[in-house]
């Protein structure tokens, strides 16, 4: 009865595709031994790139748009580059697809109910009100963060008798920062976890006098030790697919529990405090997080803590990664580096002697800042894949048939993977030079579907505006604080690993040159 069950689905998908003109995509080769062996390949894939090498070779060898059908032909896992698809798939047809599974089980137990993973009417609900306090709140809370800069600079460190710090890595750097901003944003407090990075014992304990202590901790792990478990285990759990249980266990599991808890513990002390703030709330001083707008708003832990999980989650460390690839390829273009420097001083003026305040509307007319900006998410999308599931037979729009113009068929439940990191390298799209760093490409250029950091459509990132906010602030703080950067011999920025974010592997290892007063026309410049 079951076999028959199946073939009377695939009559009738057969059916549905006949009905809609469709043809089917190149089918890939079954993976040799199953495909078990060939998700613990892609996990322990040895050195080189995965997304350069792995993924960018299939996509010659198989085309665009490739699927990897059951044995009656019927698809059941499609891999993309084609914009016309992917336009269809996150934006013209997204109501047939929903979040990927992939995804809820690779977080699971984590972010289950949040924004990520559901959909639905409470999804829209959620996001409608998350996108109504980010919004209200951005402006003022990226002057906020001028405290979380100062820190950086601290941590950056003394410089010589030439005015040049000593080696540093960003990445690192930038994480901190990254989780500082976004508590400071979500909490209306730090974490001030740039402290903790500190190796200046002299320097932390001068800073507790100040009361800048790091926030308690709610077990074994601190949070930031949590977040890096989990996102280990995250990443060897997106590989995996469904077999995804493979990387599980108390130490995976104790860190969820933290996680948990220390949002717990945030929003106890919120609710607390809710009917005391409630008037200062929207003023434009207020100090407060989103956290506590949602107490007041929604009013149950759970749900609550659901939506502030999901944020620190999707993220956590998303600015701070963009930020690094940023001065990587400024480091690694020091007359771009110059460009954007000369263009700061003049717009905002120097620390000493500022012009201008360092608010969203000015900063975006750093045409030079903003098209680094926009290059770099081109060549590092950070999320390099996006995933979804049909919810109903669909189709899309390309692929299909010897020369891939036909649509392609595709049956409910089926998972599509986009690949966006690949997208950005089109030559189609992007011209002969796609795989090369250059922002001027951005002069005039309109966005269409080729270009999607952020994805597109309903689901679009609800953090962009908030990361675009706190990179370019922090671009503009680094350029008048500093005036010249320059990397070790031999140290490779550039190179790319893969967890579940796309971030530089060997980290981004620079000495930066502070700014003196006189350097306010000055630009950074290559000294090596
Ligand atoms: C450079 C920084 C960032 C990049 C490149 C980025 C990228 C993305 C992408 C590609 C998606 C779409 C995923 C999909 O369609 O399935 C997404 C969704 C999302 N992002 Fe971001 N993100 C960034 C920063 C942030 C920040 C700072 C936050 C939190 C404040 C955030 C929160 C979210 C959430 C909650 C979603 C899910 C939205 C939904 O499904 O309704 N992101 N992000």
């Amino acid at each position: 009865m079951f076999v028959n069950a199946i073939a009377d689905k695939s009559k009738e998908f057969r059916r549905f595709a006949e009905s809609q003109h469709c043809a089917p995509a190149t089918a890939l080769p079954k993976p040799f031994l199953g495909t078990l062996r060939h998700k613990l390949g892609l996990l322990l894939y040895p050195g080189g790139d995965l997304l350069d090498n792995v993924f960018a070779n299939k996509f010659r060898k198989y085309g665009p748009t490739h699927a990897l059908h059951n044995r009656n032909g019927v698809p059941l896992v499609i891999h993309t580059i084609d914009p016309v698809n992917i336009n269809a798939i996150l934006n013209k047809s997204a109501s047939h697809w929903g979040p990927s599974k992939a995804r809820a089980r690779t977080m699971y137990p984590l972010a289950q109910e949040g924004l990520l993973n559901s959909e639905g009417a409470s999804w829209h609900k959620n996001r409608k009100m998350i996108l109504r306090h980010i919004f209200t709140k951005r402006a003022k809370d990226v002057r906020n963060s001028e405290t979380d800069i100062q820190l950086l600079f601290d941590a950056i460190g003394p410089v010589d008798d030439d005015g040049w710090t000593q080696e540093v890595d960003l990445l690192d750097l930038f994480h901190r920062l990254s989780l500082d901003m976004s508590t400071t944003f979500l909490l209306g407090t730090s974490a001030e976890s740039q402290l903790s990075g500190m190796r200046d014992a002299r320097m932390k304990a001068a800073m507790m006098e100040f009361g800048l202590v790091p926030g308690k901790r709610s077990s074994k792990y601190t949070y930031g030790e949590a977040y890096e478990v989990v996102r280990n285990y995250f990443s060897w759990r997106s590989k995996l697919g469904s077999k995804y249980w493979i990387a599980d266990g108390l130490k995976y599991r104790k860190a969820c529990n933290t996680l948990n808890d220390f949002a717990d513990d945030l929003i106890k002390r919120a609710m607390q405090r809710s009917p005391s703030i409630q008037d200062s709330l929207n003023s434009p001083d207020s100090k407060y997080g989103l956290i506590d707008s949602l107490v007041i708003e929604i009013g149950d832990p759970i749900h609550i803590r659901n939506l502030i999980m999901d944020l620190f989650i999707a993220g956590q460390n998303m600015t701070g990664t963009m930020a690094a690839w940023v001065f990587a390829q400024l480091e690694a273009h020091q007359d771009i580096l110059q460009q954007v420097r000369s263009e700061v001083v003049e717009k905002f003026g120097t620390e000493e002697n500022p012009r201008a305040d360092l608010t969203w509307d000015n900063l975006k007319s750093c045409n030079m800042m903003q098209n680094v900006i926009l290059e770099t998410l081109r060549m590092y999308p950070l999320l390099a894949n996006i995933g979804r599931n049909a919810k109903c037979d669909t189709v899309l729009p390309r692929g299909g048939g010897d020369d891939g113009s036909r649509p392609i068929a595709v049956p409910k439940g089926a998972a599509v993977t986009c690949n966006i990191y690949l997208v950005h390298r089109r030559e189609e799209e992007w011209g002969e030079d796609a795989w090369d760093f250059k922002p001027e490409r951005w002069i005039g250029r309109k966005f269409g579907p080729e270009y999607a950091p952020f994805g597109m459509g309903p689901r679009v990132c609800v953090g962009q505006h908030l990361s675009m906010t706190e990179i370019s602030f922090l671009i503009a703080r680094m350029m008048q604080h500093f005036s010249e950067m320059k990397s070790p011999e031999g140290q490779d920025n550039l190179t790319k690993g893969y967890r579940v974010v796309v971030a530089p592997k060997n980290g981004v290892k620079v000495r930066l040159r502070r700014a003196t007063p006189n350097s306010s026309d000055a630009t950074m410049g290559a000294r090596r």
